[in-house]
This record gives structure tokens, sequence and C-alpha cells, in this order.
């Protein structure tokens, strides 16, 4: 008979990242902080506030506030970006950059998604800043989707890899740049062909759900994002990418709370929230595709890479046992926040 390993109940990893993550500010920061800082050691934290964080000021008064925000003795490093416009400064940029207070510039097509009509409409105008990020080696995470509304919103990442971002590698060849939340095939097929400077995050939810998650029955908010899910051949596309050790795809879980009394009305915003659930749901994604010992790679390793960082010394525990219900809400002063529900059991949890 053949023998078989017994499927493994515990696994042990370097403390993952999250490479893009949105924390809010004020009440929301509060509440959702804690759950990021308990499984992560650190993350990219999008500038989408309203107003955005824009100047190198901007960025280090944010960081005081989420370093504020964590739970007594949370060893948690909130990584910061600065939400690229039209009149953004080369050489504050640069400075935030050299002095450690940034480390990535986030460029959001105007009228793209949430927060983002402060963003850029003619590349040309952020050229100098691109061409000094290239210069200092500084990593541009771009929100890759057109705006165009003749562009179906399902073909919106292609017609942006297609229009936007080839023009920029010809035009910027020595950026560094990540394709934040990543969602088509064609995404995932461009990264890979790109032999450096590129590299993409993927998100926990979208590994999860396919558009029909969105539709199917009835309507469903909580699976609202943008960009929003495919069909189900780019899911597994993205599947096969998170799961190859291909050190190009990292996760940026895009953990995205919003109060369900924004979610819940005739224009619900777009965002999940997934960062309470996300480790349990990748050892569940990664287990079924038998590539449980890929996750550190995707978790762990390949961010901290691009970015030219050391992966984390510490090591965290998930163990398999019993289905366990995670929250359906979070509270807040704010209101209510939805977790993110992967439609399936959960038998991993973070141990401690
Ligand atoms: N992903 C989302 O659906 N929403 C994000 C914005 C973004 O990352 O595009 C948010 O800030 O709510
Ligand atoms: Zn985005
Ligand atoms: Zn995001």
């Amino acid at each position: 008979m053949p023998h078989r390993a017994p499927a493994p109940t515990r696994l042990t990893l370097r403390r993952p990242d999250d490479w893009h993550l949105h924390l809010r500010d004020g009440a929301m920061l509060r509440a959702v902080a804690p759950h990021s800082a308990r499984d992560f050691a650190r993350a990219i934290v999008m500038p989408n506030l309203v107003p955005p964080v824009v100047t190198g000021a901007q960025a280090s008064a944010y960081r005081d506030r989420i370093r504020a925000a964590l739970p007594e003795g949370a060893r948690f490093e909130p990584l910061m970006t600065l939400y690229l416009t039209e009149s953004t400064d080369p050489d504050d940029v640069a400075r935030a950059f050299l002095s450690g207070v940034a480390q990535a510039v986030k460029l959001y097509p105007a009228g793209a998604t949430t927060n983002s009509h402060a963003g850029v409409r003619d590349l040309d105008r952020v050229r100098p800043v691109l061409e000094r990020m290239a210069e200092i080696g500084m990593p541009l995470c771009l929100h890759g989707e057109v705006t165009d509304p003749q562009v179906d919103i399902f073909d919106r990442e292609a017609a942006f890899i297609d229009r936007v971002l080839k023009p920029l590698r010809r035009r910027v060849p020595d950026l560094r740049i990540v394709l934040e939340h990543v969602t088509t095939q064609d995404g995932v097929d461009f990264v890979r062909d790109q032999p450096r400077n590129m590299a993409a995050t993927i998100t926990t939810h979208h590994l999860v759900i396919n558009r029909n998650a969105i539709l199917a029955g009835g309507i469903r908010p909580h699976y609202y994002c943008l960009p929003v899910a495919k069909r189900e051949s780019h899911r597994i596309a993205l599947v096969q990418a998170a799961i190859s050790g291909d050190e190009r795809f990292f996760l940026g879980t895009d953990s995205a709370p919003h109060t369900d009394a924004a979610k819940l009305q005739p224009c619900g915003c777009a965002g999940c929230f997934t960062a309470p659930v996300t480790l349990p749901i990748l050892a569940e994604v990664f287990e079924a595709a038998e590539e449980l010992d890929r996750l550190e790679s995707f978790a762990s390793l390949n961010g901290p890479r691009f970015y030219g960082l050391p992966p984390n010394e510490e090591r965290i525990t998930l163990t398999k046992g019993e289905p366990w219900t995670p929250p359906a809400s979070i509270p807040t002063d704010d209101g209510p926040v939805t977790v993110f529900d992967p439609g399936f059991p959960l038998h991993w949890r973070v141990e401690g």
C-alpha cells in the first residue's frame, strides 16, 4: 500500500507581514489595529484617508496615531505610504523615504476606488516624482484599474495593464512597482513575465471568492470590493500564483473595514474586512492545494525580499482542529464592521 504521510495539524512559520492594509483613523483605527497587530509583524499602510496622507509630515503623524492605537506591548510596525497627487513634491517624497518615514508611494487613478478623487489623472504630471523614486529605489504601489467608464468593470485591470502599466514600465524601467490586489490571469501573467522591479500583492478574499459570491442568491455587499472579484478561472490563477513560491507574489490582505451602515445602503462602499481571519483562511487555501509549506514564502518571505527588509525572526504557529466560528462582526465606536466570511469552515487557528 502506498504510504501517505498524515496531514499536518501544526504549522510554524515566520511571523507574516501584510503588504497592503487599510487601518483608517480615529475610532475605526482603534478597533481594527489590534486585529492586524495580533497576527502580523508589519504592514504597508494605505494612505487613502480623508484627507489623504500626502506628505512625509502627514505620514509621520499618521504613524504616531497608529502606534498610539496599538494594544500595550504590541510589536507591530506600520510601514507608511504616501498618496501620490499631481502636486506631490519629489524632494518631500525622497526625504520621507531616505529618513525611513515612508516605504512606498501609492498611486490611485483618480476616481478608481475609495477616497481616490485626489489621485492621478495624468501620469505625465507625476513623472518627476516617479523618476526620483526610481533613482532612490522607492517602490510604487498601484491600484491597477482604469477609470474610463467605457471599459467594463470586469476588464478594468486588464485595460490598466495595457494602457498604463506597460507604457510606465517602458518609460521608467528602473521604477520598482507593486501591482496591488491583482485579480486576473492577465495581471499574474504580466507580472510573471517581468524579470525585475515588478511584483504583485494578492488579497485574502480574491483567493477565496469569485464574482458569483457577490450576486448569487441575492446581492451580497460584504463581498463587494475593488477591484471587483472576477470569474473562477481568474481566482484559480491567483491561487496558482500564491502557492507557486514565485517570489514576485506576496500577501497584501487589502483588509478594508467599512461600517455595516456604510456597506449596507443603495450605494455601498467597496472593501472586505479580512484582518482577523486571514491566516486561518490562507492555511485552508494552501492546505487544499497541498502546498501548506509554501504559505511561509507567500506570507512571510517574498514581501520583505521585494521591499529590501529582513524577514521576521519571530515565529507563529497555526494549529488545526475542530471547525471554529469567527465573530460575525467587530464593534467600533462608529458601529459594527462585518468580518469577511469565506463561506467554508475554518479548522486552523493562530496559537496564543
Ligand atoms: N479594496 C477596496 O475595495 N477598498 C479599499 C480601497 C482599495 O484598496 O482600492 C478601501 O479603502 O476601502
Ligand atoms: Zn485599491
Ligand atoms: Zn486597498
